[in-house]
């Protein structure tokens, strides 16, 4: 019998009869107020904030709340099974965890704290390039989970080459190279506190600890770390990077690639075309460009026009089980969850990030079942109302 993620609530409820209450709050919203409460306001900015006026996030947001779910009865729902085939791996349910940079800035636990929550609820954790602890350390601290790596393609081959080499000696089978930020976009709630974890040589440790790296400096890092910052500043991204640039990745990593970042479906088809396995839709949660699609309202025609030639996953404003949800029905095999991950981090460390993810999927098994699905093989667009406002 599979899990039920669902039961998550009575062990609260039963908890409760013993005077227990969660530590943290159950809905996103209130973990997210609670989470401005506690973290300074440099890594709120940065969490929080995103790119010019904040309407892409604002947007996320409104695409997926416009959606109503339309509930069918009878369909027996008693037995569930929230597991999905994801890259040929089979995951106990349509979720993993997206990669978030620099997260020491929200708890000295950081990477590590989350590669063990993940691995605990056997949720796949994207790891990011910009990562505040060598990836060697959190590929150790994953167990036997999934391992995915994200790669932040930058202007210097060897250090990319370097990286994909380190990525699979640590065990990571799953690449995903994130598209949308070849350079930093334009992010007013830091720019006015002049904030920026990676001046101060956080998110920089896969870089600092890489030997092609490290050729490319003058002087060591701890002789000159600002040098080494610089340096980091200079090549993490590479806004020159066209379609046919992919063969490079293509060429170096055996396993399955997914472009994170692809909201219109003609870049969809080029993925595919490249020999890409997956795609991720997402706006990179509002923080690139401002006034872009809402990533909910891109997935549809994504999917419509490459559904059937690779893995489609989704993130950006996913905060709800009930998204989840959606964005299965419009489109998605699985999603990726981000900001609210890192608000547990923050406030509670590896059992926060496990909290988060226990109610996220007890809600998802809840709406699934409540909706009429044992499981999300069968949620479609017609599980879908679209309201007009
Ligand atoms: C603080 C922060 C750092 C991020 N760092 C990365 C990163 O290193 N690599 C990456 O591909 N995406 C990064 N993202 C984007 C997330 O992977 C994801 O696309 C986004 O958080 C989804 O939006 P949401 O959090 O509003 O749901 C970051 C997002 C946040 C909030
Ligand atoms: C200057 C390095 C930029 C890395 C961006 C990290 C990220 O994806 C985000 O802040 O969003």
């Amino acid at each position: 019998m599979a899990k039920h993620w669902a039961d998550f609530q009575y062990e609260i409820y039963l908890n409760g009869m013993s005077g227990a209450v969660p530590r943290l709050p159950t809905d996103p919203t209130r973990l997210e107020e609670m989470a401005e409460h506690r973290l300074g306001p440099g890594p709120l900015g940065y969490v929080a904030g995103s790119a010019g006026d904040g309407s892409t996030a604002r947007a996320n947001r409104a695409a997926l709340a416009r959606r109503r779910i339309v509930p069918r009865m009878l369909r027996n729902v008693q037995e569930r099974d929230l597991s999905v085939q994801v890259l040929g791996r089979a995951l106990p349910a349509p979720l993993a965890l997206a990669p978030v940079g620099t997260i020491s800035i929200v708890h000295p636990d950081a990477e590590p704290a989350v590669a063990r929550a993940a691995a605990a609820q056997g949720v796949p954790y994207v790891l990011s390039s910009a990562s505040s602890t060598p990836m060697e350390q959190v590929a150790a601290a994953m167990g036997d989970a999934e391992r995915w790596f994200q790669l932040y393609w930058g202007k210097d081959r060897e250090v990319t080459r370097s990286f994909l080499g380190r990525a699979k000696a640590a065990g990571f089978t799953v690449l995903v190279v994130t598209l949308d930020t070849p350079i930093l976009g334009y992010r007013p709630r830091d720019l006015d506190q002049a904030y920026l974890p990676f001046l101060n040589g956080v998110g920089t440790a896969n870089y600092f600890t890489d030997p092609a790296f490290r050729a490319g400096l003058a002087k060591p890092v701890h002789e000159d770390p600002k040098a080494a910052v610089l340096h980091f500043l200079g090549l993490f991204g590479d806004a020159s990077h066209t379609w046919p640039d992919l063969a490079f990745l293509r060429e170096h990593w055996d396993g399955p690639i997914v472009l994170k970042g692809v909201l219109h479906p003609a870049d969809a088809r080029l993925a595919a075309d490249a020999g890409m396995d997956g795609v991720v839709v997402s706006n990179h949660g509002g923080r690139q460009v401002a006034g872009s699609v809402a990533a909910a309202d891109a997935l549809p025609r994504v999917a419509a026009a490459v559904g059937d030639r690779l893995t489609v996953l989704f993130d950006s404003g996913v905060r709800t089980g009930a998204d989840v949800f959606k964005a299965l029905a419009l489109g998605a095999r699985a999603v990726l969850l981000g900001r609210p991950y890192v608000y547990g981090l923050g406030l509670d460390g590896q059992p926060g990030v496990e909290h988060v993810i226990r109610c996220l999927l007890a809600e998802f098994d809840l709406t699934l079942a409540l909706s009429g699905h044992a499981t999300p093989a069968t949620v479609t667009a017609d599980d879908l109302h679209e309201a007009s406002v």
